[in-house]
């Protein structure tokens, strides 16, 4: 099913929403520090199996302790939608068990 770009508007108030969170360049981006290398990169597995259970993805950047992700639609064109959003506050609410900041 497809799905509309928020307006500008909605998506100003979804951030207000979001700490951390951010909009560069069209889309919606979050850099995570983590305690170790390989914390880091167990968030970036759970964070791969949330978006195969939303069938939504971001572009993912492991580094050595962080976690950088960039977040559009593609099906919208590029734009910012509702699902860009879900994405992130699933990410936030398993960001806590992995010690993220
Ligand atoms: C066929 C599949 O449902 C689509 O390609 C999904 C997969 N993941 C996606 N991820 C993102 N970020 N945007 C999409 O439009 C998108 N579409």
């Amino acid at each position: 099913m497809p799905v509309e770009p928020l307006s500008q508007k909605e998506i100003e108030d979804r951030l207000a929403e979001l700490p951390g969170w951010s909009v560069d360049d069209g889309r919606l981006t979050r850099t995570y520090r983590l305690g170790s290398h390989f914390a880091a990169t167990a968030m970036v597995v759970h964070i791969a199996q949330v978006q195969e259970e939303l069938d939504h993805h971001s572009d993912l950047t492991l580094g050595y302790n962080t976690i950088a992700l960039s977040v559009h639609t593609h099906s919208a064109g590029g734009a910012l939608t509702t699902k860009d959003f879900e994405l992130a506050q699933r990410v936030t609410e398993l960001a806590q068990g992995h010690g993220a900041h």
